[in-house]
């Protein structure tokens, strides 16, 4: 889009909002963000105390399933919250000029930088990450095809969709429904505050619980608030009648207005909302899988398929047993331990002697999340092959070495989108460096860790290498794994 085409896009937004009944504080402005790649923002033009009104949009120009005119009975065969707005967004968009909305999606993107729409190639940038198994490409396929295409083909009248190939369709869906995900607010009650947007956790069709029944709807201008991690100065709270956005600090003239998406892990952001930046690296996780976890049990502790099989069951029967265990950064907070509680159940249950196992089994105990000594050892050796499973070069070395908010080495040869996915590996990669470090400090502490005396890092570091060259070689790496 030219300079033009933008700034007279973003002038028309202003005047629609105008006409609609927003009240806009002159200490803002809705600004070109481009340069940082990062379309619109707002930023303030003057200082903002705390608790200011910086804008108000009444509840009736917020696009929602209810306020838009798509005929009652096609509404009424969608029982999702998700489908139900997508329906809605596409019948408004399709009207272009009839829409009430018609400037509102103007402003709105045409194509995503989410990971949704990154290629084969462009996904493998991001290496072992968990994330790429959380796209859900397919799925929402899959979905689309079955619940929204049937329904836009047999009302192509009303939705202006005649002569629209399935793909096109299917292309419409995507681009709704990745405006939804990072654009769409989950709807609270009059006299809530709420941090949206941040609507949905795992996929297209799930929701958080707590927000399953809050209606879902696209707020115009309270969307056009950006965000990065904590930096979070301004809140949406709900009035009967309006939306009021509030600064919750004090803004400086010139500093960016934004709003809170949560506290999400790089990699999340990248998949939910397209960009990266440093400062959500302090939430970066790395998920554990179970499979890995079996499979290092049954190598390391020579645990048997049935006997395992059955430590398992049972804490599925109890609520610990889940696909992957995210560990993250060492932190002071009990509600978000480095290592999961239920993790740490796992490795304990697995560890125990069979006759103690059965003796808890038969009075439905649970093991403590405290890790024994042997889970500590076995937690060790799962990291050093989980790190196995990315990469080790140059650049990751250049990462590695970064403090955490530190400007990323320069890499300004790779792509942008490349350049995305090094920031998630090497934050992945940071976390499974803490962890080793954390669980050798817990071995040395009972004089069984490293003896060596290298840093606890390089130690990790070569065993993983080690690993993973076994792995190429074609060898097993249990074969050779020291701890
Ligand atoms: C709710 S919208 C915010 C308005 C958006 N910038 C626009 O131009 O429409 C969310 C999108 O804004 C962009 N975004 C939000 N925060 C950002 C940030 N800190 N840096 C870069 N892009 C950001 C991402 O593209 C994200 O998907």
């Amino acid at each position: 889009m030219d300079d033009g085409d933008f700034s007279t896009k973003s002038d028309a937004f202003l005047t629609w909002l105008q006409q609609i009944g927003t009240t806009i504080s002159s200490k803002i402005q809705l600004a070109d963000l481009r340069s940082r790649h990062a379309g619109r923002g707002v930023l303030a033009t003057a200082d903002i105390a705390e608790d200011e009104e910086l804008f108000t949009v009444p509840r009736s120009s917020i696009l929602t399933a209810e306020a838009s005119s798509l005929p009652a009975e096609i509404k009424e065969q969608f029982d999702d919250q998700w489908l139900s707005l997508m329906a809605a967004m596409i019948y408004e968009y399709q009207r272009g000029s009839d829409s009430t909305w018609k400037a509102y999606f103007d402003v709105l993107p045409a194509s995503f930088n989410t990971l949704m729409f990154w290629s084969e190639e462009e996904l493998e940038c991001l290496e072992s990450s968990a994330v790429v198994k959380k796209i859900g490409k397919s799925s929402a396929n899959e979905s689309f095809k079955a619940k929204i295409l049937p329904i836009l083909q047999q009302h192509t009248d009303i939705f202006k969709t005649t002569g629209m190939s399935d793909d096109q369709l299917l292309a419409l869906c995507h681009r709704m429904g990745s405006t939804i995900m990072a654009y769409a607010f989950d709807l609270e009650k009059p006299g809530s505050g709420s941090t949206a947007p941040r609507n949905e956790e795992d996929g297209w069709e799930e929701d958080e619980e707590e927000t399953e029944l809050l209606p879902k709807g696209m707020v115009p201008l309270a969307d056009m608030l950006n965000a990065d991690a904590d930096r979070n100065n301004a809140k949406l709270f709900y009035e009967d009648d309006k939306v009021v956005m509030k600064s919750i600090t004090v803004i400086k003239a010139g500093d960016e207005v934004f709003n809170d998406y949560g506290p999400l892990p790089t990699a999340d952001v990248l998949r939910r909302y397209g960009y990266t930046t440093h400062n959500y690296a302090k939430c970066d996780v790395v998920e554990i899988s179970l499979d890995l976890i079996k499979q290092m049990a049954a190598e390391g502790v020579k645990l048997k398929g049935p006997d395992l099989g059955e430590r398992t069951s049972y804490l599925d029967e109890h609520g610990i047993l889940e696909d992957g265990y995210d560990i993250s950064h060492a932190s002071s907070d009990p509600e978000s331990p480095q290592f999961p509680d239920e993790l740490c159940i796992l490795l304990n249950t697995l560890l125990l002697p069979k006759a103690d196992f059965d003796k808890m089994k038969q009075n439905d105990k649970l093991q403590k999340p405290a890790l024994i000594l042997e889970s500590v050892r076995l937690l060790y050796t799962i990291i050093v092959r989980r790190r196995a499973e990315y990469t080790f070069n140059a650049l990751d070395d250049g990462f590695n070495s970064l403090q955490l908010n530190a400007a990323p080495i320069d890499i300004s040869s790779a792509s942008h989108r490349q350049k995305q996915a090094r920031l998630v590996v090497a934050g992945e990669k940071k976390v499974l460096q803490e962890a080793a470090a954390a669980l050798q400090k817990m071995l040395l502490g009972t004089g069984d860790g490293n003896k060596k005396r290298k840093a606890p890092t390089d130690t990790f570091e070569e065993e993983a290498k080690a690993v993973r060259a076994q792995r190429s070689n074609g060898e097993h790496p249990s074969k050779k794994t020291k701890h």
